[in-house]
């Protein structure tokens, strides 16, 4: 690190210079976006363009305020080309020659600041960190790529890692950072692999997936602004703990038209957050599934058993023979069509049965051969005129009985209905699936109240795909939307707001307070809705149907089977990037190799590339769990940690009233910082007595000093301290235990402890 004094006056100049332009283009921003929402009224393309006006602005105020932090944080010095200064986005003069002032580092103008080494500098003379606490340059780093330019260098460091070091080692804050000034080059090129096709991205524990998928996801929506804004890129990750987790890295990149959901949040209106036992959704998770449901579709297509007498207005009977509901029924399943949609097919079928059957009655015309008759025609069986049949099929269309009838022989149903509906019949499940043993099928039944569990979800998505979308199912849809609009406006708002910068909120700058209090989320909700100009993450977010641009995966060895189903519906294009390791799988229903799970969708088409850098873990800590890997996997790597922390692993055996005082000691040692306490799950509340000040809980808060939580849980996170508890039983708790064990014990930044407890 350097702290030329010299080079930090110049840097502070440059940067000052920058924070103005930044501060310049925001207020323009701000004062336009103001000026638009006073105004009101005018011709529809007058409303039109100031909606348009609005959603610009408002996006420009979000992302010069999301970019405040860091916004410079590296410059590149060439041998025969002016310096370049790198950022979070691209800034201009407001000259006219419109000179770049900042690089974007996204840009390919950036990338030697990722790629260039001694060995392959690129024109690189030096580059620099430059480190900065709110608008101040606090620290520099340089790095020479040439030996003749070290030797007059006051900033003279070879190692290239100081800037890097000192991300890894600082403190967490149990939010996730981004990683935009120290990326490395394996890094790098998983960031800027090409849009299409799906790329595998495998990688043990802290080796940056997540930190890289959350990079690419911004970098493709730079490079490929056009198509991805229309259609949206869609990150998948584990849980909501998780999501909250990282949910400030795209902002704090500027980026904020992306669609963070967990597989649970994947169905429009429906948030499941039921829970069941593990062994329950492995069977959900099977591709079985898909024929299950089609099989529980065909079984609501009832047959009777018996005639069905229904009661017409005027008191006749008339007899509905299960032979006719038979060959109705097959007539239609042999045109394809999804159950919903056929309903009125069979609605026509029967009607037209019936009309038959009284036409047959009364309709008979007993002078058909009676050239004396009263009647003109002659020869012909004559029955009813077409006109008086269509009446008949009309007036029976109305019969309250045959309404009933056919709601029961052929119910439109909702996805809902079908798979709670399923679940909670014994005689449903037997007739629908025969490839389940009866212990397996017995899993399955629950009582329909209560909510949907993620594995329910690629159920009802598949369910959907086979009952097609009736009108009313539409107007649900349409409200959904509505209402999300109203909960994405009150958070553009809140984001316009919260994300000012800390100067301009100490000055509360005038014109966007008034932007604000002229607004609500209602009325900026319908300027959207009206001028149907959402953002493609809104209207995907309420669409069952929308097809993404791009659908990054974390944690993507957990899905199972028929996730990928849902998620391969949702991206026909198959521009995917699916990052994960397959030796921390711990859902039973997860995938403990890529090739498998693809191949049905793109057979070999699939690019694997492998981070093998262990940005996370200390090597003391690595060399623990690279014991428990080698039991998962003996042929498994582990990825190699970028640093020593000089701390070995500690281990104690104590009983459980113990355990409070070891994590408050724990927690002493830690400075500030965040300690996570993992433990089996069975175990979880009594630790959570046993430690009363760590917080716990389906969504516990991450920012919080200490943390109890289960494997599950901390899937993805990370903490500066980590005890684990009970490592055995973490083992034995699933029959991916040791997935499990190896998960727990790769969390820590700094220091990990494990705690046995006696049998007391
Ligand atoms: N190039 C980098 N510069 C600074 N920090 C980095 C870099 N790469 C990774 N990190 C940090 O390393 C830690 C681990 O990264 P991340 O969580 O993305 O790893 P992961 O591969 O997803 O891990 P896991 O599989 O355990 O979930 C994070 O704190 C991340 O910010």
């Amino acid at each position: 690190m350097s702290s030329n004094s010299a080079d930090i006056a110049s840097e502070q100049k440059y940067v000052s210079r920058l924070y103005d332009r930044l501060d310049e283009m925001r207020e323009k921003a701000a004062g336009r976006l103001a000026v638009l929402l006073r105004q009101a009224g005018g011709t529809p393309q007058a409303r039109s363009e100031r909606e348009s006006g609005v959603t610009l602005y408002t996006e420009q105020v979000t992302q010069f305020g999301a970019v405040e932090n860091g916004l410079c944080f590296g410059r590149l010095d060439f041998h025969d080309d002016e310096p370049r200064y790198i950022g979070r986005i691209g800034l201009f003069d407001d000259s006219a020659e419109y000179r770049s002032l900042l690089v974007d580092w996204r840009a390919p103008a950036a990338r030697p600041f990722y790629l260039a080494t001694a060995a392959s500098p690129d024109g690189v003379r030096r580059r620099r960190n430059i480190r900065t606490r709110l608008r101040e340059v606090v620290g520099l780093h340089d790095e020479v790529l040439d030996i003749e330019a070290a030797r007059d260098s006051a900033h003279e460091d070879l190692t290239g890692e100081a800037a890097l070091l000192s991300a890894l080692t600082a403190s967490r804050t149990g939010r996730m950072r981004d990683i935009v000034a120290t990326i490395q080059a394996e890094q790098d090129h998983v960031i800027r692999a090409p849009l299409d096709g799906v790329q595998v991205v495998q990688g043990g524990p802290g080796t940056g997936k997540t930190a890289v998928a959350l990079h690419r996801a911004a970098y493709l929506l730079y490079t490929h602004r056009r198509e991805l804004s229309t259609r949206a890129v869609l990150i998948v990750g584990p849980n909501q703990t998780f999501l909250k987790y990282i949910s400030q890295v795209l902002p704090s990149l500027a980026e904020t038209g992306v669609l963070l959901r967990t597989v649970g949040d994947l169905y429009p209106g429906v948030s499941a957050r039921r829970t069941e036992p593990v062994e329950v959704a492995e069977i959900k998770g099977r591709t079985v599934m898909a024929e299950v449901l089609a099989a529980a579709v065909r079984d609501r297509q009832r047959v009777p058993d018996e005639p069905l007498p229904i009661k017409i207005t005027g008191g006749e009977t008339l007899m509905l023979e299960p032979e006719t509901v038979r060959k109705a029924r097959e007539r239609i399943r042999r045109l394809g069509k999804q159950h919903n949609l056929s309903r009125q097919l069979f609605d026509t079928e029967i009607v037209h049965a019936l009309t038959q059957q009284i036409a047959d009655k009364i309709g008979h015309d007993p002078y058909a051969h009676d050239a004396l008759g009263g009647d003109d025609a002659t020869g012909d069986e004559q029955y009813m005129e077409e006109a008086d049949l269509a009446e008949i099929r009309r007036e029976l269309r109305k019969e309250p009985e045959l309404l009933g009838t056919l709601d029961w022989l052929w119910p439109v149903l909702t996805p809902e209905q079908l798979v709670a509906g399923l679940f909670a019949s014994p005689q449903r499940l037997a007739t629908a699936t025969p490839q389940l043993t009866d212990e397996e099928r017995e899993l399955l039944r629950r009582e329909p109240r209560g909510g949907f569990t993620p594995a329910d979800v690629p159920l009802l998505d598949e369910a959907a795909e086979l009952l097609g979308e009736d009108e009313a199912s539409a107007a649900a849809a349409a409200e959904r939307l509505r209402r999300l609009e109203v909960a994405y406006a009150a958070g553009a708002l809140e984001i316009a707001l919260g994300s000012r910068s800390i100067d301009v909120e100490d000055e509360a700058e005038p014109e966007l307070l008034a932007a604000t209090d002229l607004i609500d989320p209602e009325r900026l909700a319908e300027r959207h809705e009206a001028s149907e100009r959402r953002t493609a993450a809104q209207r995907a977010a309420a669409d069952r149907k929308w097809a993404f641009g791009h659908v990054i995966v974390d944690e993507a060895q957990e899905l199972s089977p028929m996730t990928w189903r849902l998620l391969m519906r949702r991206c026909p294009s198959r521009s995917m990037t699916l990052v994960g390791d397959v030796a921390q799988t711990g859902d039973l229903s997860g995938t403990s190799s890529w090739a498998p799970v693809l191949e049905p969708y793109v057979g070999e088409r699939w690019r694997l590339a492998e981070l093998t850098v262990n940005y996370r873990t200390p090597a003391e800590i690595m060399a623990v769990a690279g014991e428990v890997l080698a039991e998962i996997d003996p042929t498994l790597e582990p990825p190699r940690s970028v640093r020593e922390s000089g701390v070995q692993p500690w281990e104690r055996t104590a009983d459980l009233a113990e355990l409070g005082e070891i994590v408050r000691a724990e927690a002493a040692a830690m400075g500030d910082g965040r300690l996570g306490v993992i433990v089996p799950i069975g175990l979880l509340f009594g630790a959570g007595r046993a430690v009363p000040e760590a917080v716990l809980g389906d969504d516990p808060d991450l920012e919080s000093r200490v943390v109890l939580l289960t494997v599950k849980q901390a899937k993805g996170l990370e903490f500066d301290h980590v005890i684990v508890v009970e490592p055995d039983r973490i083992v034995a708790e699933s029959r991916r235990g040791k997935s499990d064990l190896y998960v727990a014990l790769t969390r820590a930044t700094q220091r990990l402890g494990t705690v046995t407890l006696t049998a007391s």
